[in-house]
């Protein structure tokens, strides 16, 4: 774990910190591109194949039945079906929240009314990440969005454990979101069965969801068959703090994201030498605690304890930085909460722990990476959606916008277009 002033960090370390790939997508991406090809020429033989080689399970059937669905969510702990449908709640709630218009109009000027129609994507993948933890929160948060958005077809992919099969609670949660089909297959593999479609897997408009390095490699592969969310990669935490912030809880919310991936990504930058020194002896104590050793010691190769000479600093670095998630301990909140730019998802003050909106406040978790907050919003409504701009113009409204547009169209040579306006005046 580097500690050090970040004055001082020097441009590779820097670099390693910012914008650092999430894991080098550059690296994976001719074995991901081997096993789309694959997919794509031999269909489910292939996604039973790669099944094999890379979650050591046998399956025949690669869709799991609504039967095997209902029966695993009758199988779940009533205590833990409620407290995935109070997180489910909380996730509609706020998606719904965000539902536009699904129609609307203003008059520019007399006769020439301007609009927009929103409409539901007809189908999508959610991509649910299983391989060193299962996520049925992340079923929630993909498949709960799509159906409130009114997607018709929401599928969703992941792998099954060396038995062949799902999670149990993965598949009550696929159900408590609605999900319409559910595939057993993960990687590479699964987002190839969704972008291209094969016998059993349904092809998807739009492939939406996190994964590790190989999942966001293949995501960003297949553009050109399947859009999709964004690069949502190995997690990331930035913290920024300063005296006020508590060292224990700042050193767990470290470890938290570090136990997700050995590509994780946690840091804090503080404009306290207390607090670093504190935070790094609670991050190296709490490691030593973690029941994923193996994961939060590769992973805490990438963390940084970083001191800045001023708040401000601390805004720019993580304006650079764009995490994942920010998690704000400070005692002027507003202030830092103003000068941020570039975050996939905010957390503000000691007790908004990154857990609580991984699993249950209601915002989402499918959050960019590696940089990648510069450009994209986390997963939200208008994933799912798209609009058509409409005009509805009368002969008066016409007639307020005949003389420019055959000045124009004639000017770009294009006659046909200037008459069609002119014939309606004739
Ligand atoms: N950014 C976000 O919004 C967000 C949200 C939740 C989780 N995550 C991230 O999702 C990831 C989950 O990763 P995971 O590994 O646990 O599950 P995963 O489902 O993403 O990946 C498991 C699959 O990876 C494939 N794979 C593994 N090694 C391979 C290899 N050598 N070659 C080709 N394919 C290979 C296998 O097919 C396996 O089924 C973590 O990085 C976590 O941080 C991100
Ligand atoms: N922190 C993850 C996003 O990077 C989401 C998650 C799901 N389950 C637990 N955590
Ligand atoms: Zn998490």
């Amino acid at each position: 774990m580097l500690y050090k002033k970040l004055s001082e960090l020097t441009d590779e370390e820097r670099n390693k910190l910012v914008g650092r790939g999430g894991g080098d997508l550059a690296d994976v991406g001719e074995t991901v591109a081997a096993i789309l090809k694959d997919v794509k020429h031999n269909g489910d033989s292939a996604l039973r194949e790669y099944t094999k080689k890379f979650d050591g399970a046998d399956i025949e059937a690669i869709e799991v039945s609504k039967e095997e669905i209902d029966e695993a969510a009758k199988s779940v702990d009533p205590e833990l079906l409620a407290n995935l449908e109070f997180a489910a709640a909380n996730i509609r709630k706020f998606h719904e929240a965000q539902m536009p218009q699904r129609i609307w109009f203003i008059e520019v000027s007399p006769g020439i009314e301007l609009g927009q129609k929103f409409t539901a994507l007809e189908s999508v993948g959610a991509y649910v990440p299983g391989g060193r933890a299962s996520y049925p929160s992340t079923a929630l948060m993909t498949i709960v969005p799509a159906k409130v958005a009114g997607v018709k077809n929401v599928v969703m992919c992941t792998p099954p454990g060396k038995d062949g099969k799902v999670n149990p609670l993965t598949l009550a949660a696929a159900k408590v979101a609605g999900a319409d089909h559910v595939y057993k297959i993960g990687g590479v593999q699964a987002v190839a069965g969704m972008a291209y479609g094969t016998d059993t897997v349904m092809k998807v408009d739009k492939i939406v969801g996190p994964g590790n390095v190989f999942v966001t490699s293949a995501k960003m592969q297949v553009r050109d068959m399947a859009e999709i969310d964004f690069p949502a990669g190995p997690s990331e935490v930035l913290i920024i703090a300063d005296d006020s912030c508590n060292a224990r809880m700042a050193a767990s919310d470290m470890i938290a994201q570090a136990e997700h991936d050995p590509n994780a990504v946690s840091v804090i930058v503080t404009t306290s030498e207390k607090l670093a020194e504190a935070v790094k002896v609670e991050v190296l104590k709490q490691a030593k605690e973690t029941l994923r050793t193996e994961i939060v010691n590769t992973s805490l190769e990438n963390a940084a304890v970083l001191v800045a000479d001023s708040m401000e600093e601390c805004i720019v670095f993580s304006n650079e930085f764009a995490p994942e998630h920010l998690e704000i301990m400070v005692e002027d909140e507003d202030a830092v909460l103003e000068g941020i730019e570039h975050a996939g998802s905010i957390f503000v003050g000691n007790y908004a722990p990154v857990p609580v909106g991984d699993y249950a406040s209601g915002t989402n978790h499918v959050l960019p990476t590696a940089g990648y907050a510069r450009l994209y919003s986390g997963l939200n409504l208008a994933h799912f959606m798209k609009s058509a701009s409409i005009q509805r113009i009368s002969k008066q409204g016409l007639e307020t916008l005949k003389d420019p547009v055959i000045s124009l169209a004639e000017k770009e040579g294009l006659q046909g277009h200037a008459d069609s306006v002119r014939t309606r005046f004739e």
